[in-house]
């Protein structure tokens, strides 16, 4: 059967990875995580000191250090997941801290950091058979997916998600302080210049507000093999 392309968009924490990992295992395609991707640019403007006194990016000193940050995807033979690499060290863990996540959206609003991460995925998905997540893949990385799914799920519901995820894997979290921040990336996410958060015209609606995870891996599950059999006749 010939391989397609699967993009996933949506807002912050609603499921996106979740349910794009169990459909790349399921099917045997590769997962990538875009957001990760964000993330570890993040990491590493926060461990140079990017960041300036009043919490803005000194966006020229990252410039012209873009060429200096290695970002790349290991298979977790543990968790049969990927894992993000910057610059050979894995960063899995302090990507997902509060403080990149309070960080990321205005160094992902950068048209240099999007041009330079959207050129590395576009590279990845080149032979198809690519599960990729993120706010900008139906409308931007792969305008030509064959299958587009737009997530949706109230903020309550998803910061709640994302404070259970953290207190699970024993880190720091405070449900208002993740409300927030789900909030202000939206915000962010939505009204930047370039490639902004939306839903693509051929995309899929998903509101998973009311559905468990297995009942979103079966929905992905049944429009992949619609999208498989739309491509075969
Ligand atoms: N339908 C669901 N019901 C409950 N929890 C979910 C559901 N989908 C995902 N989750 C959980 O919510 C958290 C955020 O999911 P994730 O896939 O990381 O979201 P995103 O990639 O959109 O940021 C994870 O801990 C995940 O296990
Ligand atoms: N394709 C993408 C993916 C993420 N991002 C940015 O990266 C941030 C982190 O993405 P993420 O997918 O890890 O976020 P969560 O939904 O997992 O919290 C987002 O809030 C966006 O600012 C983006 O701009 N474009």
């Amino acid at each position: 059967m010939k391989k397609i392309t699967i993009a996933i968009d949506g807002f912050s924490s609603c499921g996106k990875s979740t349910m794009a990992k169990d459909l790349a295992r399921e099917v045997g395609y590769v997962y990538v995580d875009t957001g990760a991707m964000y993330r570890a640019v993040t990491l590493y403007a926060l461990e140079n000191n990017m960041f300036l006194p009043d919490g803005g990016i000194d966006a020229d000193a990252l410039r012209r250090k873009m060429g200096d940050i290695g970002i790349s995807f290991r298979l977790n033979e543990a968790t049969g997941r990927p894992d993000t690499y910057l610059n050979g060290e894995r960063v899995e863990d302090k990507i997902r801290s509060m403080e990149v996540s309070d960080h990321v959206s205005p160094v992902a609003a950068l048209p240099f950091v999007r041009s330079a991460m959207v050129a590395l995925q576009q590279a990845m998905g080149r032979d198809k058979g690519v599960v990729m997540d993120g706010r900008d893949i139906g409308t931007t990385v792969f305008p030509d997916a064959e299958l587009k799914i737009y997530v949706t799920a109230s903020a309550e519901v998803r910061a709640q998600r994302r404070f259970d995820e953290l207190k699970s894997k024993g880190m720091d979290a405070d449900f208002d302080d993740i409300l927030r921040n789900v909030k202000e990336r939206d915000y962010i996410d939505s009204h930047r210049d370039v490639s902004p958060l939306r839903k693509a015209d051929d995309a899929i609606e998903l509101d998973n507000s009311h559905m468990t995870i297995a009942e979103q891996k079966q929905w992905l599950l049944e429009r992949f093999h619609e999208a498989c059999q739309k491509q075969a006749d």
